[in-house]
């Protein structure tokens, strides 16, 4: 199939004003048919304007399509869509909520089988109100899988789900890449797409300002890896910074230093005995997405903000 052919989704110099405010600032990306693309960027850098561009469901400058057509002509049973903001009825069920959007289209899946898929078998009779904030997110991520979708769209899905529930999304949304499907996946949890996704776009003040695989991104703007220790006395920045002549930066009680390579860590520990630093703990990382994240976007690296399981990243 030609390169053309195969692009599940385009936006060519795209732009969006709203006012005054720049949305999208001339924004070009091909996304190919059964690639998982991360979109991530600080609040209001436009993620959310260039799905609905994509989607068609805002007027832009420049042209986008979807399936090789703009998208107002493209056939709606082929494309889910998970908006940020989704407020269904209170007084349905997650079953007849997911059973009213099966109902839009000629040839849906089983709404039992959607139910199962989002982890919400369990508690189908319940009404949307009563269900916790994650278990509705996972409602209407299943209101966007009911028509077994080429090109999905998903605008923060994962928000207010509890980790295991974003696990068994992460392995769904694994699953339907594999089948074929292409997921367009906006989140500012950088573990999420760094998990996810085979490609990443990282928007700020509505232009595209890096693109590509997690590995690339991190291996171009991700720095050097980093070794956090935790130290209660803050006299402690001076002492470490000396007995190691490197820069330290210290946040909220922790201290990290860039470019500390693992054969190193013995001799860093020994020096900080040494240099009489009271030293709670010590943590090894290579640099990640949040690295790329935090340095493209101008951010400071703020060690506390971190874990190892998962990195939000506050815009
Ligand atoms: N309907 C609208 N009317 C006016 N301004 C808007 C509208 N929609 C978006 N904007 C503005 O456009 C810019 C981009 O917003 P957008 O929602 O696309 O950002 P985002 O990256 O999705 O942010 P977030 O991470 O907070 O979801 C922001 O400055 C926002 O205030």
């Amino acid at each position: 199939m030609a390169e053309a052919e195969a692009a599940a989704l385009v936006a060519d110099d795209v732009r969006k004003r709203y006012g005054d405010v720049v949305a999208l600032d001339g924004v070009s990306l091909s996304i190919t048919g059964g690639e998982v693309f991360g979109l991530v960027g600080p609040n209001g850098a436009g993620k959310t304007t260039l799905v609905r561009a994509l989607t068609g469901t805002t007027r832009c400058e420049g042209s986008v399509g979807v399936l090789g057509v703009p998208p107002d002509e493209v056939d709606h049973a082929r494309v889910g869509l998970l908006p940020q903001s989704f407020h269904p009825a209170d007084r349905l069920t997650a079953r007849e909520l997911v059973a009213y959007y099966a109902g839009l289209y000629d040839h849906a899946r089983s709404v039992e089988a959607v139910l199962d898929d989002v982890g919400l078998a369990d508690d189908a009779d319940t009404w949307y109100e009563n269900l916790s904030g994650g278990q509705q997110r996972r409602a209407c991520v299943g209101t966007a899988l009911v028509n077994d979708p080429d090109v999905l769209f998903l605008d923060e899905p994962t928000t207010g789900i509890d980790p295991a529930g974003r696990r068994s999304l992460w392995r769904l949304i694994d699953d339907l890449a594999a089948g074929g499907t292409t997921v367009l996946l906006t989140s500012h949890s950088m573990g999420e797409v760094e998990r996810l996704a085979d490609r990443v776009g990282l928007l700020r003040d509505g232009r595209l300002v890096a693109v590509g695989t997690p590995e690339s991104l991190i291996a171009e703007h991700g720095g050097d890896s980093r070794l956090v220790v935790e130290a209660p006395d803050p006299a402690d920045r001076e002492a470490l910074a000396a007995a190691l002549d490197a820069e330290v930066v210290e946040h909220d009680g922790r201290l990290a230093v860039r470019d500390v390579a693992l054969a190193d860590v013995g001799d860093v520990v020994a020096r900080l005995e040494a240099a009489g630093v009271d030293v709670e703990s010590f943590t090894w990382a290579e640099p990640d997405l949040a690295d790329v994240y935090l340095r493209l976007t101008g951010e400071s690296f703020a060690p506390s903000e971190r874990t190892d399981v998962e990195t939000e990243v506050e815009g």
